[in-house]
């Protein structure tokens, strides 16, 4: 390990953020009810621009009068480029109760950003005296984004959490897909006449995962659009969870348990871990670092390996 140690994520649940428009406030009581972990009201792009003062007072009535139970509540505020975001932050640190937990800021494309919103969001809870400080989580969703991953990360102590958007970045970078996450048709190599598809996002993915973790946040994969395509949800979730990320988002309800599925370590992994600790255990009592076990090494490494599948058993342990 350098002499830099890597701090921790934040330990809570992170398994699927269920997202829903500000402007549908009769969504609200039903994503209360889901089985996510977090809830994010949104006051960007899936509302309209003539709809943004009403879907902001929607989501801060909603803030103190929907019961969100022991979820982590977040507000996507909009992008520093509209006229729209500081009216988010100053009315929602004003006027939403104390039970707000985040603000997602999209689009940030470098630490000046969240300098921004951090001067703005601590102004307004001296001058109103809020006694819970309000995290950040972020998007990565646009070439600068991804170019200043690492500053981002390491902007504010009020960062807990950046997700991959998949739409805006392939946008950003001129992706040629319309798609928004998953297998991309035209990715793929080719040998012996076979296609060997490919993973377009998984570069992305691995320059946020390594930014989280250098500095303490946690990574979670972004939307998939296609919400009639459970396999396809259920395989991006996959590769993102064998990356390093925590967690998903779901556009639909139908995704959550998917979400929460793949990002719950399963019985078996976690009783493997368990055996591996226990034979490193044996192995340290004989004074050795190393052991075999079921055919394969395992070392002091492996510890660590086993000892986060472990942890995150124990911090779901009674969510199912
Ligand atoms: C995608 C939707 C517009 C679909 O809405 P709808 O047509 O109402 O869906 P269904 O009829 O299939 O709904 C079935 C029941 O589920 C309820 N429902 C629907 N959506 C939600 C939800 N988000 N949370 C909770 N419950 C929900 C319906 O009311 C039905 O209930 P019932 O009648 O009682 O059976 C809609 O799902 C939607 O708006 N989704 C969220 C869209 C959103 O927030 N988008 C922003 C995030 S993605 C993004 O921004 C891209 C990213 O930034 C990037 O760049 O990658
Ligand atoms: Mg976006």
């Amino acid at each position: 390990m350098s002499f830099r140690l890597q701090p921790p994520a934040p330990a809570r649940p992170n398994r699927c953020q269920l997202f829903g428009p500000g402007s549908r406030p009769a969504l609200f009581a039903k994503m209360a009810a889901s089985e996510a972990d977090v809830i994010n009201l949104d006051l960007e792009d899936s509302v309209a621009p003539t709809d943004k003062a009403e879907a902001r007072a929607n989501v801060i009535k909603a803030v103190s009068d929907v019961d969100w139970g022991s979820k982590t509540l977040s507000v996507r505020i909009n992008g520093l480029d509209t006229p729209w975001w500081y009216r988010d932050v100053v009315d929602l640190l004003e006027q939403a109760g104390d039970r707000l937990d985040q603000i997602m800021i999209p689009k940030v494309g470098c630490a000046a950003d969240i300098y921004a919103v951090d001067a703005l969001v601590t102004a307004v809870e001296r001058a109103k005296g809020r006694a819970k400080p309000i995290g950040f989580e972020v998007i990565i969703e646009s070439a600068a984004g991804i170019s200043h991953v690492e500053e981002i990360a390491a902007a504010s102590p009020r960062m807990q959490a950046m997700s991959l958007g998949a739409a805006d970045f392939a946008a950003s970078m001129g992706m040629a897909t319309t798609g928004i996450g998953g297998t991309q048709e035209n990715y793929y190599m080719l040998r012996e006449g076979a296609k060997y598809w490919s993973d377009p996002w998984h570069w992305a993915q691995a320059a946020i995962v390594a930014a989280c973790r250098t500095h303490g946040l946690l990574p979670v994969d972004g939307p998939f659009g296609d919400f009639s395509d459970d396999e396809g949800f259920r395989a991006q979730a996959l590769r993102s969870a064998t990356l390093g990320m925590v967690g998903k988002w779901a556009i639909h309800p139908r995704q959550v348990a998917l979400a929460n599925e793949v990002f719950t370590p399963s019985a078996a992994a976690v009783a493997e871990a368990r055996e591996i600790l226990a034979a490193m255990a044996e192995a340290k009592a004989r004074g050795e670092g190393a052991t075999v076990y079921k055919g394969r090494l395992v070392d002091i490494a492996s510890i660590k390996q086993a000892e986060g599948i472990v942890r995150q058993a124990d911090l779901l342990d009674g969510k199912g």
